[in-house]
């Protein structure tokens, strides 16, 4: 592929490549300094432990804040010309629209502090890293691909930096190049990597400061530090404008059901979002299925219902959203899944493994169509889950519920007309978007944070741009270390078992307690019934409503992460020093605590009657 070349652009896309994003007013200009923030810890000691253990060098580091006038706690002044610097960027996740926008942030902060910087970007992603394959980032580049869409400037391929041999590749590229920077584009998987990499690098001394950036549709890092991730809002809103299409598509012919299975991983926060944005029928989230521990079974039923209800009022068209991540939330297809990949790691030919799965799961794969077969086993993705963008679970649902549909009509339990489904996956076509305004300028800030940073000498950071409810104009903007968003412990799927593992910043499920669900099943009951399809329409770039959110950043709480954890350190100090017999002294530091719990739950959740806890 020619990495950089220039593209066939349309008028539009001519005119958005012109159009430089807003900075917030934090990182305008040349007089940005970076203030020492506090020390970051792990509250959970077990989490603590571990992360000390495996990252000695580059854990307990502070927050950064970038502020725009001088401070005494400065550890850099950026008034005057700053050194020339290399830096090397590479996308190490899958594409995200607003990618290209955190390099041309890098880019200009680098030229805008010193005209001899130089930016080289890693072509085809973590493989042009190891091999060393670069392409010089020049203005022309920048030009063409500023405000576009895909991952077509640099490309992308393996999405991991993890073994030994892909950690000496990157170590060794990094040194011959003898880069001041190293920065990683991606989500979850990515930005863990870049933190074992943060570590060895400053092990062997290496000039390479290495930062990350949340880069990742599925919108699943999220932490106390970082609010969205760059394409998620974009995602969403393309996402949110099709199924609306469908929903009104529906409504017009009045005969079928649409099945529509959205991308986002193991997390549900693209569905949740494109429910909230356009009033589907039903939605049906991992992380419900998982709370509710509902089977193929289960769900089929509820579908069902449904259906069945609404034939009851003469409707016989629906929208239905599922997510990508639904079949693995599943107890028995999980467990089919988890078979199939062990088998598949010992080698066993495909063809055998439906003879050597153990009963339950044999019989449930030899239940799928052959097409489904054929997606389960595909083998894993690096962050262990299955190849989730390419299983069908819609038409799996589809199918059960049109033979459910037939036999109730057979048994008599069902009288309506037939039940007719149509299935879809939106999932490429809204990930190859144009960006939208928001990501467009947050990705922008983010790499120019990512610049300061690497300026500072900070390494083993994530460039952080937060206050994003409010105006461009006032965001903040920042750096957290990779290792403050991290955990050791992993709630397991399964009763109440936790895995301590090595640390690495997880997925963010949806919080079912937290603000864009609470808003969901406020309405779901009339969303089913009534048909209140919303169509929030394309993706506005200039004028009224351009400057539109998502419903989630808008309502979200930005800091409940970090209250959770405040919750769960005060609750282990309980534990921990309340014994039988324990002194007056200690039961009044455990009132303290314990009082400080009820407050922070009272913010988390204002509704909740203090009385009760
Ligand atoms: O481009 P690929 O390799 O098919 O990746 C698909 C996966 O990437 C994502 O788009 C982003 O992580 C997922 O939602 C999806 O499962």
């Amino acid at each position: 592929m020619d990495f950089g070349a220039a593209l066939e652009m349309s008028c539009l896309q001519k005119q958005r490549s012109s159009c430089l994003p807003e900075l917030p007013h934090c990182l305008k200009g040349t007089d940005v300094e970076i203030e020492i923030g506090e020390a970051t810890t792990v509250s959970d000691p077990v989490d603590a432990q571990s992360i000390k253990r495996c990252f000695p060098l580059t854990c307990g580091q502070p927050l950064l804040h970038f502020v725009n006038s001088l401070s005494r706690t400065s550890i850099s002044s950026q008034r005057k010309e700053k050194p020339a610097l290399k830096v090397g960027v590479v996308f190490a996740g899958r594409q995200s629209p607003g990618g290209h926008n955190v390099v041309c942030g890098l880019y200009d902060a680098m030229k805008s502090h010193n005209a001899d910087s130089s930016l080289i970007g890693f072509c085809g992603g973590t493989t042009g890293l190891f091999a060393q394959s670069f392409l010089h980032i020049t203005e022309d580049v920048i030009a063409t691909y500023r405000n576009q869409g895909g991952f077509g400037m640099l490309g992308r391929t393996v999405d991991q930096i993890r073994t030994t041999q892909q950690v000496n590749a990157a170590l060794a590229a990094c040194q011959s190049l003898n880069l001041n920077g190293l920065v990683i584009i991606g989500g979850v998987t990515s930005n863990t990597d870049a933190a074992q990499l943060a570590e060895t690098f400053a092990e062997a001394n290496c000039l390479t400061k290495v930062i990350g950036v949340p880069v990742t549709i599925n919108g699943d890092l999220k932490n106390q530090f970082v609010e969205a991730n760059v394409g998620f809002d974009t995602v969403s809103k393309v996402n949110s404008e099709l199924v609306s299409n469908l929903c009104t598509d529906a409504l017009s012919a009045e005969k079928y059901y649409y099945f529509i299975r959205l991308m986002g991983r193991r997390a549900s926060h693209i569905t949740l979002e494109c429910a909230l944005q356009s009033h589907p029928n039903m939605v049906i989230l991992s992380e419900e299925v998982t709370a509710s521990k509902l089977t193929l079974f289960d769900i089929t039923k509820r579908i069902c219902d449904a259906v069945q209800a609404r034939a009851n009022q003469d409707k016989y068209h629906g929208v239905i959203l599922l997510p990508e991540g639904l079949i693995e939330s599943i107890p028995e297809a999980y467990a089919l899944l988890q078979d199939i990949h062990v088998l598949l790691k010992k080698g066993t030919q495909t063809d055998q493994i439906s003879t050597n799965l153990s009963p339950w799961a044999s019989a449930l794969f030899e239940s799928m169509p052959i097409f489904i077969k054929r997606q389960l086993l595909l083998s894993p993705e690096s962050d262990e889950s299955a190849q989730l963008s390419q299983i069908e679970t819609e038409k799996i649902l589809a199918q059960l519920v049109e033979t459910e549909m037939e036999k109730r009509t057979q048994n008599g339990t069902y009288k309506g007309k037939k039940f007719n489904a149509i299935c879809h996956f939106f999932g490429y076509q809204a990930r190859g978007s144009l960006p939208s305004k928001f990501d467009c300028e947050y990705a922008n800030a983010l790499g120019n944070a990512a610049y300061h940073l690497i300026s500072a000498g900070a390494n083993g950071y994530m460039a952080t741009v937060t206050n994003l409810k409010h105006d461009v104009s006032q965001w903040r903007a920042g750096g957290a270390p990779f290792t403050a968003m991290m955990t050791a412990q992993r709630i397991l799927r399964g009763p109440g078992s936790a895995l301590v593992g090595k640390p690495s910043i997880h997925p963010v499920a949806v919080e079912l307690k937290g603000k864009p669900y609470e808003l969901l099943l406020r309405d779901s009951e009339r969303f089913l019934m009534d048909d209140l399809y919303a169509n929030p329409g394309p993706i506005q770039y200039k004028g009224p409503g351009c400057d539109k959110k998502t419903i989630s950043l808008s309502v979200e709480d930005p800091d409940y992460m970090g209250r959770l954890k405040e919750l769960y350190a005060s609750l282990n100090k309980v534990k921990s020093i309340v014994k039988p017999g324990c002194s007056q002294e200690i039961l009044k530091v455990a009132l303290s605590s314990m009082t400080s719990m009820v407050d922070i739950l009272s913010v988390m959740s204002p509704d909740t009657n203090n009385k009760h806890l």
